[in-house]
């Protein structure tokens, strides 16, 4: 997870985007909070135009500009309030309603050419809001502000009746607000991402096998036996576990030790995460020894057929004793059960079938070790798959 060193912003798309639908309730609330605030005050400085140009016609085209921006600020932020607006669609929002704000700001000052150094202030402000407090990627704001600054000084220029000097301090004045602005962004977005980072890490030191990198009992119990967590892919799908314990695996520590132990259980849950589904499939280091692979919308024999490539390659697999002067070789036993997800109301279904498929192995190991024992705990099994 990289910042980028200008925007602030992670560097790859997809920590990026991780991180922002993370953010997203947040960010809704902000957008929302925010657009109101500034709508308030966009109509309250209707006020302003009163006192330069008394009640006319000119000032009614005002009134309807500033309504213009009402209107489309005022519906954004009820957008990201009531409705749950994708990150795209913040963007939209936050960016539209942007561009119509400076659109008739700049309107505005021109119907008021006199007072082009107060109207260069309110977009001071105006920058510092869309650079910190509207929720918008980085280089949404940049290229916002900037042109927004880039026409307010060709309009001053052509309307305003300012001296040399007050041109030049408006200049500065507007392109330090845009500096400013831009770099208080980027500083708001590493460190609001650097919190990200820290919490991304803290969760997966919570969740993870130290060993091994599988994840740990605590987040079997307190995360994916929640109901409704593990999900198939389709409805009526089926869910499979296979419970996995390594043969013999005391000899293996008492004869070469218990750093060469350890480098077993690595291997075999490196070959374990290996053959099973990222992103879909869940790899618990169990026990000592153990280990579970929970399997969403896989039916019986696709979790026979995961534990025997298991076994036959874990057979077959040879690893470095911690010395790195002989090599281990040794087998695992398998447990697989299956069951509809929905059965039970899809309440205790996986810790159901955890427990079958821990009985199962434990007739592997009574039978030889180094074997699958199967069994669908379906209702209505296919025929020939109740016990396998
Ligand atoms: N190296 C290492 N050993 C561990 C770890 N956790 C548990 N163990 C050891 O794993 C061994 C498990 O032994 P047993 O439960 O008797 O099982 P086994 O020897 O594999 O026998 P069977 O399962 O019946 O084939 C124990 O000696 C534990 O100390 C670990 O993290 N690293």
């Amino acid at each position: 997870m990289r910042i980028h060193p200008l925007t602030g912003e992670f560097a790859q798309r997809a920590d990026e985007t991780a991180f922002l639908v993370h953010q997203l309730p947040q960010t809704r609330a902000l957008l929302g909070y925010t657009l109101v605030f500034c709508t308030l005050f966009y109509l309250a400085f209707s006020l302003s135009d009163l006192a330069a140009l008394g009640y006319g016609p000119t000032y009614l085209k005002l009134c309807a500009a500033r309504a213009v921006v009402a209107a489309t600020a005022g519906t954004c932020a009820w957008l990201a309030y009531h409705r749950p607006l994708t990150l795209h669609a913040t963007r939209i929002a936050a960016s539209g309603a942007e561009t119509v704000a400076l659109a008739c700001f700049t309107f505005i000052a021109v119907q008021r050419p006199d007072e082009f150094h107060w109207h260069a202030m309110s977009l001071a402000i105006m920058l510092i809001v869309i650079y910190l407090y509207i929720p918008n990627s980085f280089a949404n704001a940049l290229v916002l502000a900037s042109a927004a600054t880039a026409v307010f000084l060709v309009l001053t220029l052509k309307y305003g009746r300012l001296t040399a000097a007050d041109g030049v301090t408006m200049v500065m004045l507007l392109v330090l607000a845009n500096a400013f602005g831009a770099l208080a962004a980027r500083r708001f977005n590493q460190v609001s991402r650097e919190e990200y980072q820290a919490r991304v890490a803290l969760q997966h030191t919570a969740a993870r096998d130290h060993l091994t990198g599988c994840y740990n009992r605590r987040y079997l119990h307190e995360t994916l036996m929640r109901p409704g967590q593990v999900r198939t892919p389709h409805h009526g799908g089926l869910l499979t576990v296979v419970l996995c314990d390594i043969d013999h695996f005391k000899r293996i520590n008492d004869t070469y030790g218990h750093a060469s132990g350890d480098a077993v259980l690595r291997s075999f849950a490196e070959l374990l995460r290996h053959m099973t589904r990222d992103g879909v499939d869940s790899v618990v280091r169990y026990g000592g020894e153990e280990f579970l692979a929970i399997l969403p919308g896989t039916d019986l024999d696709g979790g026979i057929h995961l534990a025997e490539r298991l076994r036959t390659r874990f057979a077959d697999t040879s690893v470095m004793t911690d010395d790195g002067k002989e090599r281990m070789r040794t087998t695992a036993s398998f447990g697989v059960a299956c069951a509809d997800p929905a059965a039970d109301g899809g309440h205790h279904v996986l810790r159901d079938l955890i427990a079958v498929a821990d009985k199962l192995m434990y007739d592997a190991k009574r039978g030889g070790r180094d074997r699958v024992h199967a069994c669908c705990a379906c209702s209505n099994p296919p025929a020939g798959l109740r016990r396998a």
